[in-house]
C-alpha cells in the first residue's frame, strides 16, 4: 500500500489549481474498493465454463445426456436445469441490490460492504462444498445476494469519498474491475478445464473467497464515508474520515466542507423527508426515474447477449473457434474500458453517453445488416466479429462505467442509498430477464423464436432509445460536489440546459481559487486538534429561500452565489 501510495505521489496527477490536500488516499481507497467489482465480474463470468465442464456435467447431471463435442450420452443438464443455475445468481443480485440500502443506511457504507463479502463467502463455501445442483443453486442465490449488495455499495463508497474532480474517473474503475473480474474467470476456467478430479470446477469457485476476504481485511482498515457520518450526525467524525482522506490536519480550515455538506443535508431534509416514497417525488423522481433507465438500458444494449451467450452464438453462426474469440471479446472490453476512465472527466458523462450509445447503435445495425442481408462467407463472418468488437468499444468506455458513477451523483444524500439501491435493482432485474429470454429467442426448434442475427436489430433499436433518453435525462455532473448537484437539478429544469450550471460553477470555482491562494488556513497555530460542530445560521424552516438569499442572478439567468453563512464551532 505505502509503495502504491508514493508512486502515485510520483505520477502528476492534474490537481485542479486551489484544490487542498493530497488526492492520493481518496484515489487509492476508491481503487481499492473496486475489488468488489471484480467479485462481480468474476462471480458472474465463471459459470458459462463450469457448465461446460466435464468434471462438472458428470458430478451434477442427473441423468439426462446429449451428444457433446461429437459424442453421444454424455451427462448434462436440461434447459430448464441450466436456467435455473444460470439466472439464480441474478434472482439473488437482484434482491441484494435492494437490501444494500437499508444496511447502508443503518450500518453504514462500511460495514454494509464488509456484511456483503460475509454473505458472497458463505454463498461461495456452499458452491464448492455442493455436489447437487440444489446445494449448488442455493450458494449461487446466497453469493448473489453478497454481488447485489457490492454492486450499489462499491459506487455508493467511491462516489462519497471521491475528490469531486476525479470522482468519475475512480467510480468508473468499479467497472474496469468487473471487465477484468469477467477475463479472469475465462482464463481461469480454461486452466483448470482439463483437470479430471473435481478441482476443474472447484479450483475456480474457490478463488473467488480471496477476493471477499481481501476486501474485508482491507475495509477494516479504511474509514467510513464523510457524507454517511454527516447523515448520522456525527461531525466529528465526519471531519475525521475527510482529513483522513484528503491528507489535512485535523485543524485545517479546508475541514469547513464538512460544514457546508452538513449545511446542504439539513437544507435538503427541510424540503421533504427521506423515506422510499419521497425518492419518488419532485425532482427526487426524476433523478430516480434517471438512475433506473441507466441501469435498465445498460443491459438493453445487449452487452451480455456478447458475454453470456457469445460462446454459443458464435460457434452456431460458425465465426471460428468461439474460446479464441471469447478472449477477444473480453480482452477488448477490459481495454477499451481504460479510455473511458480518461474521456468520462475530460468530456463528462452526458456526451460520453450520447457518444457511446450512437455508437453502439450503428455497430450493431451493422452487424445485424451483414447477418440477414448477405450470404454468409468468411469475410462477412469476419466483418462481423469487427463490428461486434467495435460495439464491445463503444459500450466499454462509455455506458460500462458511466452507468455506475451517475447514480453515484445525482441523489441527495438523504435518499441516496435507497434510490442508488432502486437503480441498480433495475439493471439486475434487465440482465435476469434476458439470460432468461435470450435463450428462446436465439434458439431455432419449437417453442423458440430463432432470431439469429436479428436480434442485434432489436439490442440496436435499444441502443437509439437509450440515447434519446440520455438527451432528454441526464443532467451533466463533471465536476460538481454532490451538493452542487442537488442545487443543480433545483435550478436547472432541462437536462440539455445543464451546461449553462457548469459553466456558472466553473466561473465561481475560478473566484474562489483566487480568494483561497491569499488567505491563511483556518486554526493554522492550533496545537491540540479541534472537535467541530456544525451551527448553521438558518432556522429550522429553512427552505430553498435561504439559499436564494445567499444568490443572486445575473439577467441571463447565471448564479453568482456569496459565500453562505457556514459556522465551525470549536468544542473547549
Ligand atoms: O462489461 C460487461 C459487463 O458489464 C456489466 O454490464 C456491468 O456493468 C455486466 O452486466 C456485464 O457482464
Amino acid at each position: 500500500m505505502m509503495q502504491i501510495s508514493s508512486i502515485l505521489e510520483r505520477i502528476s496527477l492534474p490537481v485542479p489549481v486551489g484544490v487542498p490536500g493530497s488526492a492520493v488516499p481518496a484515489i487509492l481507497v476508491g481503487l481499492f474498493v473496486a475489488l468488489g467489482g471484480v467479485l462481480f465480474g468474476y462471480d458472474t463470468g465463471n459459470i458459462n465454463g463450469i457448465l461446460a465442464m466435464k468434471q462438472f456435467r458428470d458430478q451434477f447431471s442427473t441423468g439426462f445426456t446429449d451428444t457433446i463435442d461429437g459424442q453421444d450420452n454424455q451427462p448434462d443438464f436440461t434447459a430448464g436445469q441450466k436456467a435455473l443455475i444460470v439466472s439464480i445468481l441474478s434472482a439473488g443480485t437482484f434482491f441484494g441490490a435492494l437490501f444494500a440500502a437499508p444496511a447502508a443506511d443503518k450500518i453504514g457504507r462500511r460495514y454494509g460492504l464488509m456484511v456483503s463479502c460475509v454473505i458472497f463467502i458463505v454463498g461461495a463455501l456452499l458452491q464448492v462444498a455442493s455436489s447437487t445442483i440444489p446445494v449448488f443453486a442455493v450458494g449461487r442465490c446466497v453469493a448473489g445476494l453478497g454481488v447485489g449488495m457490492l454492486s450499489t455499495l462499491v459506487p455508493l463508497y467511491q462516489a462519497e469519498t471521491a475528490p469531486k474532480w476525479i470522482r468519475g474517473a475512480i467510480c468508473s474503475a468499479f467497472q474496469f474491475a468487473v471487465t477484468f473480474g469477467l477475463f479472469l474467470a475465462a482464463i481461469v476456467d480454461n486452466a483448470t478445464k482439463n483437470r479430471t478430479n473435481s478441482g476443474a470446477y472447484r479450483i475456480p469457485l474457490a478463488v473467488q473467497l480471496a477476493w471477499a476476504v481481501i476486501l474485508i481485511l482491507g475495509m477494516i482498515a479504511l474509514p467510513e464515508t464523510p457524507r454517511y457520518l454527516i447523515k448520522r450526525d456525527r461531525h466529528e467524525d465526519a471531519a475525521r474520515s475527510l482529513a483522513r482522506l484528503r491528507r489535512l490536519p485535523m485543524d485545517s480550515r479546508y475541514l469547513a466542507e464538512i460544514a457546508e455538506i452538513a449545511e446542504h443535508h439539513e437544507h435538503e431534509l427541510n424540503l421533504g423527508g427521506s423515506s422510499y416514497l419521497d425518492c419518488f417525488r419532485g425532482s427526487l423522481g426524476k433523478r430516480l426515474m434517471t438512475g433506473c433507465l441507466l441501469q435498465a438500458f445498460q443491459q438493453l444494449t445487449g452487452i451480455n447477449f456478447i458475454f453470456y451467450y457469445g460462446t454459443s452464438y458464435f460457434s452456431s453462426a460458425d465465426m471460428g473457434d468461439p474460446f479464441v474469440i471469447t478472449m477477444i471479446t473480453n480482452s477488448v472490453n477490459m481495454l477499451a474500458t481504460i479510455p473511458g476512465l480518461f474521456m468520462i472527466e475530460r468530456w463528462g458523462r452526458r456526451p460520453l453517453l450520447l457518444f457511446g450509445g450512437i455508437g453502439m447503435a450503428v455497430s450493431q445495425f451493422l452487424v445485424a445488416g451483414l447477418g440477414t442481408g448477405l450470404t454468409q462467407s468468411d469475410a462477412t463472418n469476419k466483418a462481423s466479429i469487427v463490428l461486434i468488437c467495435l460495439f464491445i468499444f463503444f459500450y466499454a468506455c462509455s455506458w460500462g462505467p458511466v452507468v455506475w458513477v451517475v447514480p453515484g451523483e445525482i441523489f441527495s444524500l438523504k435518499v441516496r442509498a435507497k434510490s442508488m439501491s432502486l437503480s441498480t435493482a433495475s439493471n439486475w432485474l434487465i440482465n435476469w430477464a434476458l439470460a432468461y429470454s435470450v435463450p428462446y429467442m436465439v434458439g431455432s426448434g419449437t417453442g423458440n423464436l430463432n432470431l439469429q442475427a436479428k436480434m442485434f436489430f432489436i439490442w440496436a433499436s435499444f441502443c437509439l432509445l437509450a440515447t434519446i433518453t440520455v438527451w432528454c435525462l441526464v443532467y451533466e455532473t463533471k465536476g460538481l460536489s454532490l451538493e452542487q448537484v442537488d442545487e443543480m437539478y433545483a435550478e436547472i429544469d432541462k437536462a440539455w440546459e445543464s451546461h449553462d450550471f457548469q459553466a456558472a460553477i466553473a466561473l465561481r470555482n475560478s473566484q474562489r481559487r483566487s480568494v483561497n491562494s491569499q488567505a491563511q488556513p483556518w486554526n493554522r497555530h492550533s496545537a491540540k486538534a479541534p472537535s467541530y460542530s456544525v451551527h448553521i445560521e438558518a432556522s429550522p424552516s429553512s427552505t430553498l429561500e435561504d439559499t436564494e438569499r445567499h444568490q443572486s442572478r445575473s439577467s441571463r439567468g447565471t448564479i453568482i452565489e456569496q459565500e453562505p453563512t457556514i459556522m465551525l464551532r470549536q468544542f473547549p
